[in-house]
């Protein structure tokens, strides 16, 4: 059975043919597209893979975007499921408030839980970078922090003299004592990011640990993941396609 799994994020629509593990024909669409209006666009993209997709999975962390999405995928004939707090089984909310939480988030949770095992730690790092944390007991909750476009968006947009840096800028920064405005911003936002994570993840792993949990498993995915540094990735697994994994998983439990 294949699964056409959608991820509405912040920045970008990630979309992909999902069966098990295995995940095809990816891509990635501006969100901002579904904003004022139905996308004829995105459902022509969509197109070969809907030609072989026998159901529909998807979750949004846009919710004013969400009828627009619809109506763009209206002509398909294949059911349509939409991943949210109450319809999530096989995975225990065991926190306060469960509509709080992001729907992406949700699904990274069940795709931990299916294929790589508890206890995990799923970090997210899209527009905002997210950590989940899932246990024998279930979703326990996490951490939400700026993403990396983020920090260096609002650096530029609130100062008269700092330029924006691009992704690029972010890859293999050297040195520690900048010696110019640009290089200066890439070590404070490069090396920072990484610090931020490490910093992140060492509480939540000493956490796991002061309650005897098994060692986790740490996974990450999402779009910024490149620009940390190499030693950091070999601290987790990345799996880039986790939250279209996770989506069919929980269109499946469905059934
Ligand atoms: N392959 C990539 N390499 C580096 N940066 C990326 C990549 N893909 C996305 N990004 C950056 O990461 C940010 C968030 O990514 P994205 O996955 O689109 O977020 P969201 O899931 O919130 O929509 C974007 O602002 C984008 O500039
Ligand atoms: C934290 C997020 C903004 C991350 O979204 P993204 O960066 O992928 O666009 C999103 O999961 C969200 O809006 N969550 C709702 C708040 C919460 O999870 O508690
Ligand atoms: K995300």
């Amino acid at each position: 059975m294949k699964t056409l799994s959608i991820d509405v994020g912040n920045t970008s629509t990630h979309y992909g043919l999902v069966a098990g593990q295995s995940v095809q024909f990816t891509g990635h669409f501006p969100t901002a597209e579904f904003r004022h209006a139905p996308s004829p666009a995105f459902a022509q993209k969509l197109a070969p893979l809907l030609a072989e997709a026998d159901s529909i999975s998807f979750c949004s962390v846009v919710p004013d975007i969400n009828d627009n999405l619809r109506a763009s995928l209206a002509a398909c004939q294949q059911p349509i499921f939409h991943l949210t707090c109450d319809s999530c089984a096989g995975l225990e909310l065991v926190y306060p408030k469960p509509h709080e939480i992001g729907q992406d988030r949700i699904a990274n949770a069940i795709a931990a839980q299916e294929f790589y095992g508890i206890p995990a730690i799923v970090i997210d790092m899209g527009t905002a970078v997210t950590f989940d944390i899932v246990s024998s007991q279930g979703y326990e909750g996490g951490i939400i922090a700026p993403g990396l476009a983020v920090m260096t968006r609002y650096l530029h947009e609130q100062t008269a003299l700092l330029p924006e840096l691009s992704a690029e800028d972010l890859l293999n920064v050297e040195g520690a004592i900048g010696k110019s405005t640009v290089h200066a911003m890439k070590l404070g936002v490069a090396v920072g990011f990484s610090g931020m994570i490490d910093a992140l993840l060492l509480k939540v792993t000493n956490e796991l640990q002061k309650r005897g949990e098994p060692k986790p498993v740490v996974l990450s995915t999402g779009g910024s993941i490149a620009n940390l540094t190499k030693d950091w990735a070999h601290k987790s697994l990345f799996v880039g396609d986790l939250t279209l994994m996770g989506l069919a998983v929980a269109a499946k439990r469905q059934l």
